[in-house]
């Protein structure tokens, strides 16, 4: 039986929580036996399944959640956001999915400024396999509706289940991607019923790097910058209208702010609907063959490097101090020194750590530990065995706002055996 652990903010000792108990892990590190203690104490459960404590934040993966994802019985209906600057082409790509023929039934969540829902109109007029289309008017989901985004996730969750396989969500050019993902965290209900699948960037190939490049005032967010960085995935639209080398500079703009996200190029959003839906950005079981894959990208770790940006503005944020760093490492980590380190960073930069993922090689273990976070609130749990010959080599990608490369680096190196 697997061994998980849940990394929360709120508590102050021992962020890692087993939320299983193995039998191989319990000889080979003294730490998880006194958590498990503490977290089977309010148990229901069988021995292989624990309740979660009472002061644990719910995440997108929530505890119960997990273990129904690992077991194959979880029947959260999975929501993709659709974010991208204004003009991006995300009603474009919500036509090319619901009229594109793979099967899935989609409920539709719009939400657009002002009084006459323009998108809604284009998105009903194209489509004839989009189960419900809910409008969300006369504000923004990030902030004045978001009260309504979780009621229609709820109505649609609950009352109309049977109707459709998964709910696109539209949000308006100008939304901040956090507040969005975090309804999805922080929200029992919500957290109950539906799971994020996914947040799916679009960006406007033409016009993209001069809205990433935008100086804004200290504490304005430049959201096509928030946008590519909480990106699971980037479609790189209206490539018909740039050159190639255009092309290549954007494409290295965007991976030095999200060496996570898988990237595509598109015309008219015509991407495969796989690479939309069904992406699984917050599974831990996936995030093995994520971090993989975005990993190998080395060429984004040190890009962020020469800008001077934050060390001397004060009046200003640039969008460069957004950034992504990977670390890839062969060797065995300590897991009292992760857990420490991984508390001390959110602690002091949880607000700034907008996404990570990593795959660790702990000692005592068999298996690999994937986990994966959003700001402060971590997940995590066993992945794979590694195999007899394998390389265990640790990988952790982390994306966020005046990220210390240098500081990640010495921190991970502190834990290593
Ligand atoms: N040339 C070109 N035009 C495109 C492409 N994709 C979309 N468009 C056009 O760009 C315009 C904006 O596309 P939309 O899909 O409405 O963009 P949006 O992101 O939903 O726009 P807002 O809701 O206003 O933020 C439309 O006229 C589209 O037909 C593309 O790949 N190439």
């Amino acid at each position: 039986m697997a061994t998980a652990f849940l990394v929360r903010r709120t508590s102050t000792k021992f962020l890692f929580q087993p939320r299983f108990h193995s039998s191989s892990s319990s000889s080979a590190s003294p730490f998880l036996p006194n958590l498990c203690s503490s977290l089977f104490r309010d148990s229901n459960f069988s021995n292989h399944a624990i309740s979660v404590p009472s002061y644990s934040r719910s995440f997108v993966s929530a505890p119960e959640s997990s273990l129904a994802t690992a077991l194959g019985t979880d029947t959260r209906v999975p929501a993709t956001v659709i974010t991208g600057f204004l003009g991006s082409g995300k009603t474009t790509l919500l036509n090319h999915i619901l009229t594109s023929q793979h099967g899935k039934r989609i409920a539709v969540i719009e939400n657009e400024f002002g009084e006459v829902d323009i998108d809604g109109s284009l998105v009903a007029s194209h489509s004839s396999v989009a189960e419900d289309i809910v409008m969300v008017n006369n504000g923004c989901l990030c902030c004045t509706v978001r009260g309504d985004l979780v009621k229609m996730l709820l109505e649609l969750a609950k009352n109309k289940r049977d109707k459709f396989d998964h709910i696109v969500i539209e949000t308006t050019g100008l939304a901040k991607p956090a507040p969005v993902i975090e309804t999805f965290c922080t929200d029992e209900l919500v957290s109950r019923y539906v799971k994020l699948d996914g947040v799916v960037t679009l960006v406007d190939s033409k016009h993209a790097m001069q809205h990433l490049n935008e100086v804004k005032p200290r504490f304005v967010v430049n959201e096509a910058v928030e946008q590519v960085a909480y990106a699971d995935r980037i479609i790189m639209n209206k490539i018909d209208l740039v050159s190639p080398d255009e092309l290549e500079e954007l494409t290295l703009k965007i991976k030095r702010i999200n060496a996570m996200a898988q990237l595509k190029r598109a015309k008219f959003g015509d991407v495969d609907v796989d690479f939309v839906l069904g992406v699984g950005g917050y599974d831990l079981d996936r995030i093995d063959s994520q971090v993989e894959a975005n990993t190998h990208k080395h060429e984004t770790k040190h890009e962020h490097k020469g800008h001077d940006h934050h060390h001397h503005h004060h009046d200003h944020v640039h969008d460069s101090a957004v950034s992504s760093v990977s670390i890839v490492s062969e060797g065995l980590l300590d897991l009292d020194e992760v857990d420490d380190w991984l508390e001390r960073l959110i602690e002091e930069k949880g607000e700034d750590l907008y996404r990570m993922k990593g795959v660790l090689s702990v000692k005592g273990y068999e298996q690999r530990y994937v986990f994966q976070g959003v700001h402060s609130i971590l997940d995590g749990c066993p992945g794979k065995e590694w195999g007899p010959d394998e390389k265990r080599v640790n990988k952790l990608v982390f994306i966020g706002k005046n990220l210390d490369e240098t500081a990640l680096r010495k921190g991970f190196k502190g834990c290593l055996m």
